[in-house]
């Protein structure tokens, strides 16, 4: 290794239970050896120090200024011609390294840079306050989207909040910021250990510094969750947000004994239930573990709660208030559930032969449209446009070929995702696909963790265009360029659709959300529904997933504006589209409606009701393969099978908290299953070098 003399290096080592302490102390080291003036400090020093400034000095001008000539006075004048010595000519420095009692060794102004959130501010940035100053310096936004502000603020003064706003609408800075803000560790319960991680690496390897997150889980090393714990333990943690399974929170008794030492020493900010509709059995993910969450309360009573989730009726809104002890009068925050930037269409797929290419035509409609959507963007991109305007005429996938050109595209690149009702379904669409010459890969739960974070990431390099997944795919992936999401089957319930059609468009611009209907799709996840939720002690359950799945079926089958539909399902169609229609974002309103034929669903319904009078029968898919409702990487979880095992090893299926035996079979108590897990390693601290 090669190092530039002539620069000072600065080591920033996140310590969170990886020993990269010593690894930091081995390089400066060698740094020095070598010439080079250089220190570590941590990550977390940084930015304690910006949040302690931020109590301490108020964000006037004056007090910058009086703040600038006291760390001014006090830097030792970094070396000439330095990057440091340029950022000390600058105007102010923010961070006060004296006061805060940090890096031993760094000029203030070498300081500034190790993290940039401590760079100095400009003119702008010293008239904000406090909450648009941690929004821009530490997350990077210009500004709060609707709500969050006010989320933030009464979040910091300690309230229990109810936040609900649509897939993509910005939930997550709702409880970061006033983390990162807030004294002490505030604990998110996520239902996915997938999602955890894509939520710890984020926050820690921002470009902006990061934020020192961890997680536990059963599937960390005995060594990674003791450094966690270890560090929880600390008098002043420097994890900030601290994310845990639901399973976790409820079983663990050493773990509710950590954060209860937490609280005693006043470093337990909050809690953060996410996807917070997992709670309720009204939900359309409902996960039994969540429900035991009702413990927080009464073992936390004064530790604030913050319910975040994108899709609750006012019922399961209500459930959810009351399992979690949240006062009714709780500030409920919701925010607008129209994504006006969204094209809803509903096409029939159409069975016939495609006389050319002997397939169903339905198929031949389907690449059809991606080849158009993908030509549009690249016609946009040549064009210099950031966005192809929407023409009428345009269909999707289940119109006819002449009828099958573009409608939406947000420029060059034209990412899809396309969801299945099976895995089988997932690879053997992906594969032919691929034998269309389009880039696509499959995603689904019975792939090993590292197979789908591989899919996942050529998903958002660009490397693969489409994605063909099962509902495994999806919660917490945050690509804003999804052009759009084909349903090739209808989802179980009009509050998934909504969340999984949420994902295109993220960015605001316009992208299409196509559901392919079929009468023999709506026939398999009826029958399925049958065959998972019979039984006594889930008949309640097992009337609530019938009835949202005909509620899926009536918004394909209503020729209603699309958006009026969904936005009535959720109780807020007057306030959020007060004159009752979309006018030009869904098939209605367009008048480019691609008739279904009654004929066919009805007669599939009635087809059910005598199928469903024969017992015994797994239920299959066209493939033969049974079908998929529920596809849930958490089927492998340690922590979830040991209460919902079925007896005699029978095979157990398993869906955000719903678990269907293999037909005859009870649930049990069985913890056989002990996968093995391959997945990528548990990320527990970052270690960032930063020349300056
Ligand atoms: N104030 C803001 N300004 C600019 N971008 C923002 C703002 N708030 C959030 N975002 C961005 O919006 C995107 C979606 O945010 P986030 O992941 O929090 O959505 P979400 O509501 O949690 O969605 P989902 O339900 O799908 O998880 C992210 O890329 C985030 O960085």
């Amino acid at each position: 290794m090669k190092l530039n003399t002539q620069h000072p290096l600065v080591l920033a080592v996140q310590d969170m239970g990886i020993d990269a302490s010593h690894a930091a102390a081995a390089l400066v080291g060698f740094a020095r050896q070598n010439g080079c003036k250089a220190a570590s400090l941590s990550v977390e020093q940084g930015l304690n120090s910006f949040v302690d400034y931020l109590f301490t000095h108020p964000p006037d001008a004056a007090a910058a200024a009086r703040e600038h000539s006291h760390t001014a006075a006090a830097a030792a004048p970094p070396p000439k011609g330095s990057a440091a010595a340029a950022a000390a000519s600058r105007k102010r420095t923010l961070a006060g390294p004296a006061a805060n009692g940090g890096y031993a060794g760094l000029s203030p102004a070498a300081a500034a840079l190790t993290a940039p959130w401590n760079a100095p501010l400009t003119a702008d940035e010293e008239q904000l306050d406090k909450f648009d100053l941690v929004n821009l310096k530490v997350f990077g936004h210009r500004g709060f989207r609707p709500q969050q502000k006010a989320i933030v603020m009464q979040a910091v003064a300690g309230r229990d909040l109810f936040v609900l706003m649509p897939t993509g609408g910005g939930k997550s800075l709702c409880y970061q910021l006033p983390a990162v803000i807030c004294r002490g560790v505030t604990v998110v319960v996520c239902p996915l250990l997938s999602l955890m991680q894509d939520q710890v690496r984020g926050l820690c390897l921002s470009p902006r510094g990061g934020v020192p997150a961890s997680f536990l889980s059963s599937q960390q090393s005995a060594e990674e969750s003791a450094a966690v714990k270890r560090e929880l333990r600390k008098a002043r943690p420097s994890v900030k947000l601290l994310y845990v399974t639901p399973e976790q929170l409820v079983k663990s008794d050493s773990l509710r004994g950590l954060l209860q030492d937490l609280r005693g020493r006043g470093l337990l900010a909050r809690f953060v239930i996410d996807e917070a509709h997992c709670v309720s059995m009204w939900g359309h993910d409902f996960r039994p573990d969540y429900k035991g969450l009702k413990l927080l309360k009464s073992a936390f009573p004064r530790v604030p709660i913050t319910a975040v989730t994108a899709t609750a009726t006012s019922q399961v809104q209500a459930d959810i208030k009351s399992i979690l002890g949240i006062s009714s009068s709780a500030v409920v925050h919701q925010t607008s559930f129209l994504r006006p930037n969204l094209l809803f269409r509903v096409v029939p797929k159409v069975r016939e032969a495609d006389t050319e290419t002997d397939q169903p035509l339905y198929m031949t409609n389907l690449i059809k449209y991606i080849k158009a959507q993908q030509a549009a963007a690249a016609a946009a991109a040549a064009a210099g446009s950031s966005t192809v305007k929407q023409e009428p005429g345009m269909r999707g996938p289940g119109a006819s070929a002449a009828n099958g050109s573009s409608s939406s595209s947000g420029g060059g690149s034209c990412s899809g995702i396309i969801y299945c009702l099976s895995r089988k379904e997932a690879e053997g669409l992906a594969d032919y696909l691929r034998g269309e010459g389009l880039k696509a890969g499959h995603y689904h739960a019975g792939m090993t963790p590292r197979q789908r974070m591989e899919v996942q990431n050529d998903f958002f390099s660009g490397k693969l265009q489409l994605i063909v997944a099962t509902i495994a795919f999806g919660m917490g992936i945050d690509k804003p360029d999804v052009r759009f999401v084909v349903h090739f089957a209808m989802s179980k319930s009009l509050e998934g659709y909504y969340q999984e059609a949420g994902r295109a468009g993220r960015d605001g611009q316009p992208a299409e959300c196509v559901l392919m209907f079929s009468g023999a799709d709506v026939n398999r996840l009826q029958y399925m529904t049958r065959m998972s939720l019979r039984g006594s002690r889930v008949a309640l359950r097992f009337a609530n997933a019938m009835e949202q799945l005909h509620t899926m079926r009536d918004y394909a089958t209503t020729e209603r504006c699309r958006h009026a539909q969904l936005l009535a399902y959720f109780g807020v169609l007057h306030s959020d589209l007060p004159g009752g229609s979309c006018g030009s974002s869904c098939d209605v309103c367009r008048g480019e409606v691609v008739p279904l034929d009654p004929a066919e669903w009805q007669a599939e319904d009635e087809a059910a009701e005598g199928r469903d009078a024969a017992d015994g029968v797994v239920p299959a898919g066209d493939d033969g393969e049974p079908i998929e409702l529920l596809d849930s990487e958490e089927e492998d979880d340690d922590e979830v099978l040991p209460e919902f095992g079925c007896e005699d090893g029978a095979e157990a299926v398993s869906h955000s908290g719903v678990h269907v035996c293999a037909a005859g079979k009870r649930p049990g108590s069985s913890s056989s299953r002990r996968p093995q897990v391959d997945g990528p390693p548990t990320l527990v601290g970052v270690s960032t070098l930063l020349p300056l």
